[in-house]
């Protein structure tokens, strides 16, 4: 069978498999149509069924998490770990914790996570997982009854060289903390288990900021390859937790400005930019919707729906909310705002007619494997800083997510031209992460 064939089938194969997962298939299909030139170089590829067995997570485990709210009701949720690839290291990957979590979307997450975790250069694999619990509105004792009972389970499967957990939606340094307490409990001290951690027991300066810094770092490389600079450059920021902030807090260290902010009801136009200290008291120290930010900022309003859906004139955008977030008709309003370059911070923000219709208006898309990946970068570095019993200094980290990330806009770059894609970011974080993947994948004999 010839790589088209093999490619063709293979599709086929995967649209009837995975109808009733839909983000996995939408992932599915963006991978493939980038990483094709590969098998078209590699028959090996093709004759071993690479594609195949790379779709199929090593192991998914699912588990009930019982747990009692603060009026002594008996409660329940699905958790997960989907450990999809240890080709290049330990599974390595975040938790969260949303209403809308389940099987596709943790496999989505899960299956980008293995070729993000390939670009860091980092010996980290690929996993993801979660649970259908909901954070909002619950105390700090629940989630930790939640985070314990979670981690009871959770801890038969994980370990500092066998999978490391780490926070996203819903998952912060509070949520990691009562996860690590319970880890301890059970297992002893063993502070590589979980990355994200408070700084007291084996965190890493610059994680908090890391994803959001990087996705910023990201953006100023593709604007430099434009010959443009991101002084003076107005940005449309969605999402308001540790993502949206910190890309907040860099943009504006750089000289830019960030005009909004947004939740799942509503967004914040700021015009003289973003308060970004009024911003954290109001998420990170209050827990507070973002009507509390208008209301202390005078030059802030609140309005409903969504952020990409408003006209007002950008140059840059970073979605940092959730999956899907942008369509076809937030797309065409980004073209319409002027918006040129985007970095995606979320995973998957753009579904595949919106970045279609930009890629045709020729806007610069900084895929989310790529631009976002200097979270779990930095994770890396929190491993290994564990595994020394030291811990560096703020600039030396920031230092190290600067070159890495510098390191992976150029391998995505050149990978996009080498193969015929020249410009497409998309393309070209696909191969180069993809490649490393399944050179070890051979080598290791397909098990
Ligand atoms: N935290 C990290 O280090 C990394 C996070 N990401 C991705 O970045 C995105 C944001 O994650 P975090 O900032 O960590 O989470 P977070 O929980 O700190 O913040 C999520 C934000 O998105 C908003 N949001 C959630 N669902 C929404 C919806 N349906 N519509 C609009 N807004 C919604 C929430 O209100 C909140 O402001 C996610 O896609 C996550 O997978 C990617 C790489 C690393
Ligand atoms: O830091 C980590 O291990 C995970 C980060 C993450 O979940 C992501 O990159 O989407």
């Amino acid at each position: 069978m010839n790589a088209q064939e093999y490619i063709k089938t293979t599709q086929e194969k995967w649209h009837t498999q995975y109808a009733a997962e839909p983000e996995f298939l939408q992932v599915l299909d963006e991978f493939v149509e980038s990483v094709a030139p590969v098998f078209e170089e590699h028959p090996e590829f093709v004759e071993k069924n690479l594609l195949q067995i790379l779709a199929i997570p090593e192991r998914i485990i699912s588990f009930r998490v019982p747990w009692t709210d603060d009026e002594g009701n008996f409660r329940v949720n699905t958790g997960y770990r989907v450990q999809f690839s240890s080709a290049l290291g330990p599974y390595k990957g975040g938790l969260r914790f949303h209403p809308t979590v389940n099987q596709s979307i943790l496999k989505f997450l899960g299956f980008e996570q293995i070729f993000k975790n390939s670009l860091t250069g980092q010996p980290i694999g690929g996993g993801k997982g979660g649970s259908d619990f909901d954070p909002k509105g619950k105390s700090d004792n629940e989630i930790m009854r939640f985070a314990q009972s979670f981690m009871t389970e959770l801890q038969k499967f994980i370990g500092p060289d066998l999978d490391v957990p780490a926070g996203d939606i819903g998952v912060g340094g509070r949520e990691i903390g009562f996860l690590f307490g319970q880890y301890k409990k059970i297992r002893g001290f063993e502070n590589g288990v979980l990355t994200g951690k408070p700084l007291s027991y084996g965190g890493s300066l610059a994680r908090t900021e890391a994803t959001g810094y990087g996705a910023v770092y990201f953006i100023n490389e593709m604007l430099k390859t434009k010959g443009e600079d991101i002084a003076g450059k107005r940005a449309i920021i969605s999402g308001a937790g540790n993502v949206a902030i910190y890309a907040a807090e860099k943009l504006q260290q750089l000289g830019a400005t960030a005009i909004s902010v947004s939740d799942s009801t509503g967004y914040i136009i700021d015009e003289t930019g973003i308060d970004v200290a009024l911003l954290k008291d109001v998420k990170e120290v209050r827990r507070e919707r973002l009507t509390a930010y208008a209301e202390a900022k005078e030059t802030a309003t609140y309005y409903e729906g969504s952020v990409w859906d408003h006209d007002i004139q950008a140059d840059l955008a970073i979605p940092a909310a959730t999956q899907n977030e942008v369509k076809l008709p937030q797309a065409e309003q980004l073209i319409k705002n002027g918006v040129k370059f985007i970095s995606e911070g979320a995973n998957m923000p753009l579904d595949a007619p919106a970045t279609e219709k930009l890629l045709a208006a020729d806007v610069y898309i900084g895929p989310a494997k790529a631009a976002n990946a200097g979270g779990v970068a930095v994770s890396a570095l929190e491993m290994a800083q564990n595994s020394q019993r030291q811990s560096w200094s703020f600039e030396e980290v920031d230092g190290m997510l600067q070159d890495i990330m510098k390191d992976i806009y150029n391998n995505a770059e050149t990978a996009a031209r080498e193969y015929g894609k020249e410009g497409n970011l998309i393309a070209g974080a696909n191969i180069a992460g993809f490649k490393k993947v399944a050179d070890a994948m051979v080598s290791q004999g397909l098990v």
